[in-house]
């Protein structure tokens, strides 16, 4: 079958699901092929020499397993839906174009980044096993201009929603969903990009508001003052109020962290103290790991916790902390045990402090800070801090115990990633919904620009990636709450969920033409606020490089 032999009326490849069931088998063996490759050739230990001698490829493989992984969840939802009788046209084309697209890229090149692509030849392989008659007609005629002409008809027609294309998850997460997004329209979307070009602090109100709907509390357990709502609600809460603004989306970022360390290494009475008063917005918290010279390689982290006879003092230097003048708990990586330079010499300690404004960020005699200005993800502010001698009681030692804070942060990192992912994809959503309305409004040569196949081709491509960034962070939410240790699912939630939003901004910018360019349009903000996304919680080269470990790790199984 050609591309040339589809009329627009029928874009979608005949017995759809059949062919990527097909395809699914295939892919995954090509993925175990380029695993076993990397094993070969880096060993059954490999030295920390070896793998950074093969770091492309090494990399490479964990973005390989991170496509197949898209592949099979949207198989996944597409076999789901299916079964509801919710799999419509749309969800049809997201599947096809998404296989059409992801397969190519597979037999032909990944881009990990904007100029740097990993092919087969880097793995040392054919792609013999993507040789198959289903892959041939999802690769030639999946990712068709026939295709991604009838998405975007479709997306645009639909009006007043913030997904394109069923979610596959439950009514209730629908309600949950459309509760937040009426709160982000009403309350977020009017004022975000002023906020942003006055670099002011998201109005108190809006925290206040927030708390109200039970944003800080929605995980924790009931018994602890929370609502112990699933991780999969977290994500359609980060991904609406994300899709209104990456500040607000990222508010609950830090009580979710700061929940997890205590509910994963606290002691009951830390639980008892502390997750009420977060889970009602109450205390604010901060995170408070980064130093100048420590970012990705956390262990090697040199502030103090200096042992006192009531508790400890806390002295160094930290810096990028994200909203910490105006919060009143910090949840702060230090040194503890001398004479050590590694991860084993680490503790983690809930230390409180004076809620600053922004006359005075930093009230306390032991703390001080500085304002980083910043592209964008402001509306929280970042911080230099430092920290003199401040004083925390025995009681902040996270789980009464040194040397555990390390892996302690380790413990929270899956769902922090998760919610991540899902901010990434509230912010991809926002991309593409402004890159739409601009491209109906726009008039070019005579015609809205929308009907021009490069304009809708790059639509076509937002919404197709943002589902397929949704579903596997969707699966590594449920793995979560089934208590399944997903630190690979969550990391490539977030490895893919970043690119994704980064690539929507862009493109949505460049849709824009000059005027994306202009600080007045809201896309200039999106296109800062997305870039922040492959940065922190694990940059895009740390997450490919865990996930890698992982795969060749044989005892994963
Ligand atoms: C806006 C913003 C908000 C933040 N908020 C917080 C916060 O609230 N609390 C907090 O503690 N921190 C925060 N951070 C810090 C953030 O977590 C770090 O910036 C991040 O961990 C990366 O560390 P780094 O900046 O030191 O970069 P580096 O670790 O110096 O890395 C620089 C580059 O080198 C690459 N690199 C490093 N090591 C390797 C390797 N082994 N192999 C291949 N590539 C490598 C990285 O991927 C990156 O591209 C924030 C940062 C920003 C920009």
């Amino acid at each position: 079958m050609t591309e040339a032999s589809h009329s627009f009326e029928t874009p979608v490849l005949p017995d759809l699901r059949s062919l990527t069931a097909a395809a699914l088998p295939a892919a995954e063996g090509w993925l175990a092929h380029a695993r076993s490759a990397m094993s070969n050739r880096l060993g059954a230990k490999p030295t920390a020499a070896a793998l950074e001698e093969h770091q492309h490829a090494l990399h490479g493989l964990a973005w390989i397993a991170t496509y197949v992984e898209g592949l099979r969840q949207m198989h996944r939802w597409a076999d789901g839906l299916h079964a509801d009788g919710k799999f419509g046209t749309m969800e049809q084309l997201l599947l096809q174009i998404a296989f059409g697209e992801y397969l190519a890229q597979l037999r032909g090149g990944i881009p990990m980044s904007q100029n740097e692509v990993i092919r087969p030849a880097d793995l040392g392989l054919e792609a013999d096993e993507l040789d198959t008659a289903e892959i041939a007609i999802l690769t030639a005629t999946g990712n068709s201009p026939a295709a991604r002409h009838a998405l975007v008809t479709l997306i645009a027609e639909q009006g007043g929603v913030s997904v394109f294309g069923a979610t596959g998850l439950d009514d209730e997460m629908d309600m949950v969903r459309e509760q937040f997004r009426r709160f982000a329209e009403d309350r977020v979307m009017p004022h975000a990009h002023e906020w942003h070009l006055k670099d002011e602090l998201i109005p108190m109100e809006i925290i206040e508001e927030m708390a109200e709907l039970g944003t800080f509390g929605l995980t924790i357990p009931e018994a602890y003052g929370g609502f112990g709502l699933s991780k999969t609600a977290m994500c359609v809460v980060s991904e609406e109020l994300s899709r209104g603004y990456i500040g607000v989306g990222s508010l609950g970022t830090r009580t979710e962290i700061a929940a997890e360390l205590i509910l994963c290494g606290g002691t009951e009475e830390q639980k008892q103290h502390w997750l009420p008063k977060l889970a009602s917005g109450e205390t604010l918290p901060t995170a408070v790991f980064t130093e100048p010279n420590t970012g990705s390689d956390l262990g090697a982290l040199k502030t103090r916790g200096v042992k006192t006879e009531t508790g400890y003092t806390l002295k160094g230097n930290k810096t990028w902390i994200t909203h910490a003048a105006r919060t009143d708990v910090m949840t702060v990586l230090a040194r503890t045990v001398p004479g050590t330079t590694d991860h084993t010499g680490l503790s983690m300690f809930l230390a409180e402090k004076t809620r600053g404004t922004p006359e005075n960020p930093f009230p306390d005699a032991t703390i001080s800070g500085g304002e980083i200005e910043v592209l964008g993800y402001r509306g929280m502010k970042e911080y230099t801090v430092a920290l003199d001698d401040h004083p925390v009681p025995q009681e902040a030692l996270l789980g009464g115990q040194e040397g555990q804070g390390f892996r302690q942060l380790m413990q929270t990192f899956e769902s922090a990633r998760i919610q991540t992912a899902a901010r990434a994809i509230g912010v991809a959503q926002n991309a593409l919904e402004l890159g739409l309305a601009y491209a109906r409004d726009r008039e070019a040569f005579g015609k809205p620009i929308l009907s021009f196949p490069r304009v809708h081709g790059k639509l076509a491509l937002m919404a197709v990636e943002i589902m397929v960034a949704r579903q596997i962070t969707y699966h590594a939410a449920r793995e979560k709450d089934e208590d399944r240790r997903c630190d690979l699912e969550a990391g490539m939630a977030k490895l893919l969920g970043a690119r994704v939003a980064w690539a929507a901004a862009d493109n949505a910018l460049q849709i824009h033409g000059g005027n994306g360019f202009a600080l007045e349009y809201p896309i200039s903000r999106v296109l800062c606020d997305a870039r922040i996304l492959n940065i922190f919680e694990g940059a895009a080269e740390i997450q490919a490089q865990v996930i890698a470990r992982r795969l060749l790790d044989t005892r994963r199984n």
